[in-house]
């Protein structure tokens, strides 16, 4: 039977055919001397979970800085959501990043506030796109439900556990409904149980939300569990792209470097 293209649900669809949602062509960035990304080219889609691997210093961090406007490249598009990164003044980078949902290495909580105030925070930068809100409260607790942490609204960090404090910042990234979310080393500092349990919450609210994800990881088992696709940062290119088991059986030594434990 031949089934018309319609007929296809959005998520039952191929990753290579649905939208692009970030589109990195070609880009250049050094440090005098120093040239730390030589032409590096990214997709992510909507709904997909994008790993990018790469070892300490390749670069993942400079490429999030021009992905997200903190750092102009020397040359090469950027384009997220439809816009393009590099020509936008601040006001449009902000409204793109009101979009974007951050979960940093660390969890990054700020200690002097309770879990709700570290909620609300971002709710506070980004006020453009709340300006019907007046209450923050129903938020704050959707965001800790979807976490399974509504009961530590009035906590202060110190007194969660490593893991708690991950899903704190984890439902701090989704309060203000982002489209995409961008992890860095999500799993990292945490005893395999939690970070297990993290990734099974990222993958919660990815259906939930239906947000598309890009994770900086060197963790092996979180990439083969969460990655529909992943992209190896090697000598500041896209060295090599596939699922996690094709990068895995690949013969080329760069390659099934990442996969040595
Ligand atoms: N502002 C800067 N000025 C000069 N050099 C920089 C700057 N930012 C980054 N670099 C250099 O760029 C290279 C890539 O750094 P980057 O932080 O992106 O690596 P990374 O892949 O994120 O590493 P890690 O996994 O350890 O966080 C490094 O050699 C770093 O010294």
């Amino acid at each position: 039977m031949k089934i018309k293209e319609e007929e296809i649900m959005e998520d039952e669809k191929p990753v290579a055919s649905k939208k692009v949602i970030i589109d990195i062509q070609d880009l250049y960035k050094s440090f005098g001397d120093n040239h730390v990304l030589n032409g590096f080219n990214m997709q992510l889609h909507e709904g997909e979970n994008l790993v990018v691997m790469g070892k300490s210093g390749s670069g993942k961090s400079v490429m999030i800085k021009c992905l997200v406007g903190l750092m102009k490249p020397d040359s090469g598009h950027i384009s997220v959501m439809g816009k393009d990164i590099v020509t936008l003044d601040q006001e449009a980078l902000d409204i793109i990043r009101a979009d974007i949902g951050f979960l940093f290495q660390g969890s990054a909580l700020y200690d002097s506030m309770t879990v709700r105030e570290n909620l609300e925070f971002p709710m506070r930068r980004h006020k453009e796109k709340l300006a019907n809100v007046k209450d923050t409260e129903p938020f704050v607790l959707e965001a800790l439900r979807s976490v399974g942490l509504e009961h530590t609204m009035e906590l202060m960090p110190a007194e969660l556990s490593g893991g708690m404090k991950r899903r704190v910042a984890l439902a701090r990234a989704i309060i203000l409904r982002p489209k995409i979310i961008f992890y860095d080393e999500p799993t990292s500092g945490l005893d395999p149980i939690t970070a297990k349990e993290i990734i099974e919450l990222m993958r919660s609210i990815q259906k939930k939300y239906g947000t598309s994800s890009l994770i900086i990881t060197h963790d092996v088992d979180c990439a083969r569990v969460i990655s529909e696709r992943m992209i190896l940062l090697v000598d500041g290119i896209n060295y090599a792209e596939g699922t996690f088991e094709e990068l895995v059986s690949s013969t080329d030594e760069k390659v099934l470097a990442f996969f040595k434990k």
